[in-house]
């Protein structure tokens, strides 16, 4: 288990995390997220023991003591894949992949280096200069490396955001195959919603030095706390309810996602549309209901000025007011 005890880091005078406590069971995954400048990155690399807190970290029953401690800061038994992945530029690809491990086994050595790049989808690239990769490829050969000596906890700091969508949805799945088959901890920085609700069995949420909040992120989802939560996930509706029900006369606001909104033939709920946004496989339609600016996610693109009439889950509508 790894556990965090009033974890708090200032790099100046104001504290970035304060009194930061959580546990990770062994072989779980976490996805940490927030807005940019919350933290994400810093809770890593305390955890790594690049930097020291006053706070306390332990792995299973060792205490992890930082840089403070360790002559090499960072854990052997932990890696950090930090957003700039300091690849040996001139070394081939297989090379940087097996910097880390042993010389002494070469045969073990080129097979592990091997099942690596097959993970990261790499291995037609083994003998191509780490300079002359792109910057998704040298992403790739960044995480292999990490995982070359097999770490019982791996920390990603937004492990993806240079790899296309096409082979990102590959990779992560392998990746978390293979994380869960070796029963590694992994934590996972990110602003991406997939890695968040797909690749997780947990959500840590940080939000002005703080864990906000920490749930699956299915109940995070559903039943989000607050705007600031639900928007980590994508676009989200904030609607005055006064504007959803004609009987309703409070200020209150209710959290709905744009396909949670529907429209219908008829409604008493009328909108105007502004503009359609064409996204793949639907529309999402940007339109004013009285006072709220609000998006629908529709099958079609819709004229603009068209006056539209809108529905929605009246049980739906109630479980999100009564939580907020
Ligand atoms: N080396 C540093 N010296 C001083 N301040 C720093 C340093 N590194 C980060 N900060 C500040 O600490 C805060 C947290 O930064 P951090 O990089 O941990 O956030 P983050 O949540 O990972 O952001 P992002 O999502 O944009 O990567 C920010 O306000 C940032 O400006």
């Amino acid at each position: 288990m790894l556990q965090l005890q009033k974890v708090t880091f200032a790099y100046d005078t104001e504290p970035v995390l304060k009194n930061i406590s959580f546990k990770i069971k062994k072989g779980q995954h976490i996805s940490l997220i927030g807005e940019s400048g919350c933290g994400k990155s810093t809770l890593l690399q305390l955890i790594y023991g690049l930097l020291h807190t006053e706070g306390k970290i332990f792995w299973q029953d060792k205490e992890l003591l930082g840089p403070h401690f360790n002559l090499v800061p960072g854990e052997p038994f932990i890696k950090y894949l930090a957003q700039h992945f300091d690849l040996m530029l001139p070394l081939t690809a297989a090379e940087n992949v097996g910097k880390h491990l042993s010389n002494f086994y070469p045969i073990k050595k080129r097979r592990r280096i091997k099942e690596l790049l097959e993970v990261v989808e790499m291995e037609d690239l083994a003998d191509k200069k780490a300079k002359l990769l792109s910057g998704g490829q040298q992403q790739r050969i960044a995480l292999a490396r990490a995982l070359a000596k097999e770490p019982e906890v791996l920390l990603l700091d937004e492990p993806f955001s240079h790899i296309d969508h096409f082979r990102k949805n590959n990779l992560r799945r392998k990746l978390f195959a293979y994380l869960k088959e070796k029963n590694i901890t992994c934590i996972v920085a990110t602003h991406d919603s997939t890695d968040a609700l797909s690749y997780a069995n947990r959500t840590l949420v940080l939000k002005n030095g703080k864990i906000h909040a920490d749930d699956s992120p299915e109940n995070l989802y559903q039943n989000p706390p607050n705007k600031y939560v639900a928007s980590l996930f994508g676009d989200v509706n904030h609607i005055m309810l006064r504007n959803l029900r004609a009987d309703e006369d409070s200020r209150k606001r209710v959290l709905l996602y744009p396909h949670e909104l529907k429209i219908v033939k008829k409604s008493a709920v009328k909108a105007i549309v502004e503009k359609s946004y064409f996204q793949g496989p639907d529309y999402l339609i940007k339109a004013k209901l009285n006072t709220d600016s609000i998006l629908i996610q529709h099958e079609n693109a819709l004229d603009e000025n068209m006056e539209i009439s809108i529905a929605v889950d009246k049980k739906l509508v109630h479980q999100r007011v009564s939580r907020s």
